[in-house]
């Protein structure tokens, strides 16, 4: 029987690729990467990787060129609605907005009734318009979106905004957000069932590491007498690690917590007396 390879496609280059290439190699897979390569292979997993536009992914997953992809979820919204998204990355944070520039009055989406709007996102865009009842006129362009009111193509823009330093430089500003995306990752629907089995261990591996990104490891000194107190703050997997320390009175409690939780409540912790507080990261995380 042969044995099947998992085909992965991630951007050739731009804003993704990095971190894309960051979650395999953070998910145990070492990927010969030559240069100007197209076409690569894992050396101790079954998966092949293919380098490709963001924009071309949602037709090759359709088609079973490719069984997987990590792509932004803008794209796939945009042409890839028939296709399943399996996992969220956390990275290429993005939303998708109408612009209008900063001089012109904005009282709501009705005031783009009837007028021109420039955009790379046509059908999320046509599909907003349509449940707002909006009717406009959509120039779809491939890039440099922004520029289109400051030249007379458009009387609003519709793009992506991330830092809006963009929208600042051409004097435009934000007045609707249509779509909140990041990196995702996109499963084809002809996948076969043999390399749906791989799918499922990578999605182990990358749920892991995805895991381990958000939280962190800490050790901290409580005085007994706020034990109880202290746990309540600290949840972790299944209940905190409470060691006794040498010094009659105190404990050392390990635990795992959230990384955003853990600044909520460190201030909490201090006044309960915890002292000798450490963070340590985590490299994998299996729950
Ligand atoms: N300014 C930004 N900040 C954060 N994420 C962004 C930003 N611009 C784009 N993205 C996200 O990264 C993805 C890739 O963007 P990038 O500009 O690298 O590629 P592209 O030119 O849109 O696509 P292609 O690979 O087809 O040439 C976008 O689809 C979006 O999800
Ligand atoms: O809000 P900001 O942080 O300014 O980011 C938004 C800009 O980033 C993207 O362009 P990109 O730099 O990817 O250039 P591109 O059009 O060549 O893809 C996007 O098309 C916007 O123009
Ligand atoms: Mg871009």
């Amino acid at each position: 029987m042969s044995k099947q390879k998992l085909r992965i496609a991630i951007q050739k280059a731009g804003r993704l690729n990095e971190d894309s290439l960051k979650i395999l190699k953070d998910s145990g897979i070492s990927i010969d990467n030559g240069k100007d390569q197209l076409k690569a292979t894992a050396r101790n997993f079954p998966l092949e990787v293919l380098y490709l536009r963001n924009g071309d992914i949602p037709q090759y997953l359709r088609d079973g060129v490719v069984d997987i992809a990590i792509l932004g979820e803008n794209v796939l919204v945009e042409k890839g609605e028939d296709i399943i998204q399996a996992e969220k990355f956390g990275f290429s944070k993005c939303r998708v907005s109408l612009a209008v520039p900063k001089s012109v009055k904005y009282n709501g989406i009705q005031d783009l009734d009837g007028k021109r709007i420039a955009t790379s996102y046509p059908n999320t865009l046509n599909a907003f318009l349509k449940k707002k009842g909006i009717k406009a006129d959509l120039h779809i362009i491939n890039g440099s979106v922004e520029i289109a009111p400051n030249i007379g193509l458009a009387d609003a823009i519709c793009d992506i905004v991330s830092s809006g330093s963009t929208l600042f430089k051409n004097n435009l500003k934000e007045v609707e957000v249509m779509l909140k995306s990041e990196a995702v990752l996109a499963v084809s629907p002809l996948i076969n069932a043999e390399r749906k089995a791989i799918l499922e261990d990578l999605q182990f591996r990358m749920k892991s590491v995805l895991n381990a990104r958000t939280s962190k490891y800490i050790l901290l000194n409580a005085p007994n007498d706020n034990l109880e107190k202290i746990i309540n703050l600290l949840p972790g997997m299944r209940s905190p690690t409470v060691l006794p320390l040498y010094e009659e009175g105190w404990s050392s409690i390990h635990t795992v917590i959230n990384e955003e939780k853990f600044w909520e409540v460190i201030n909490e912790l201090k006044q309960l007396g915890a002292e000798g507080i450490l963070v340590a990261p985590i490299e994998k995380m299996v729950i």
